[in-house]
């Protein structure tokens, strides 16, 4: 149990699902143990059903990892609507399954999310091939309620970026998040003085990572 740190829903009580592997490599994940180095256990989906209804919570987040890539995460998604959970999505988009939730919490990557390609050349070339499938995420849009786009952004001349990804996607500007790279409150507060006027100008919702405030940058939370 935890509190929706990031987007529309920021401070909805929730339950996590974090499942472990991903297939993309950004450079600056703040989950490296379900991505860079996947860890973690095999839970049945009862198990996980009995949980999240254990939690007592009416929102239940289905992160990663990529929390597309599990066969099961379809069956996962089916059994939480039917003990009348609200479902949130966060995910980066690439992966092509008919999924059907209440937000898709759509976190496109950028070009400057790409791994060194000096350190990592296999991941460098996979990455930025996989990371940007329009086609992919509108359909995984059409599929969900609601939806936000979270990028995140380590530096002001990315918004160009932003705008064409955002235009792409036909994207209304209100359900365009724009959330600081970093880990750290320090950092976040740095980079909000530069990202915030941007923001704001171009008619965006700025997006604090409100459980590093909260709890610090803690795994499981
Ligand atoms: C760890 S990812 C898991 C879900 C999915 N793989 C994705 O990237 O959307 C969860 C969220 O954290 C964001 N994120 C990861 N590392 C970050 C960092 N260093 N700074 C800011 N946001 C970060 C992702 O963009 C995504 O919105
Ligand atoms: N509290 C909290 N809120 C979150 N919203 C999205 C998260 C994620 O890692 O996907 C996240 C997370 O890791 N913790
Ligand atoms: S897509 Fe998400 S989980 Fe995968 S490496 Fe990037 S931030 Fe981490
Ligand atoms: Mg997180």
């Amino acid at each position: 149990m935890s509190r929706q740190g990031e987007g529309k829903l920021t401070g909805m009580n929730s339950f996590f699902i974090r499942t472990s592997g991903c297939n993309l490599r950004c450079w600056f994940c703040d989950t490296p143990y379900a991505s860079w180095s996947p860890t973690g256990k095999t839970v049945s989906l009862d198990q996980l059903i009995n949980d999240a209804i254990q939690a007592k919570v009416d929102h239940v987040v289905l992160t990663g990892g990529e929390p597309l890539l599990p066969a099961a995460i379809e069956s996962l998604c089916d059994r939480l609507f039917e003990e009348g959970l609200h479902v949130t999505i966060e995910t980066a988009g690439t992966i092509d399954k008919p999924i059907a939730c209440d937000l898709l919490s759509l976190s496109p990557k950028l070009a400057g999310s790409t791994p060194d390609p000096d350190q990592h050349p296999r991941w460098s070339e996979l990455h930025q091939s996989r990371r940007l499938p329009i086609d992919i995420m509108r359909r995984l849009i059409d599929g969900a309620k609601d939806y936000q786009l979270k990028f995140v952004v380590s530096s002001p001349d990315q918004f160009t970026e932003i705008c064409s990804v955002a235009d792409q996607l036909d994207a209304a500007a209100d359900d365009v998040f724009i959330m600081p790279e970093g880990v750290t409150t320090e950092a976040m507060d740095r980079a909000q003085m530069q990202l915030r006027p941007l923001t704001e100008s171009h008619g965006f919702q700025y997006c604090d990572r409100m459980q590093i405030r909260w709890y610090g940058n803690r795994r499981g939370t």
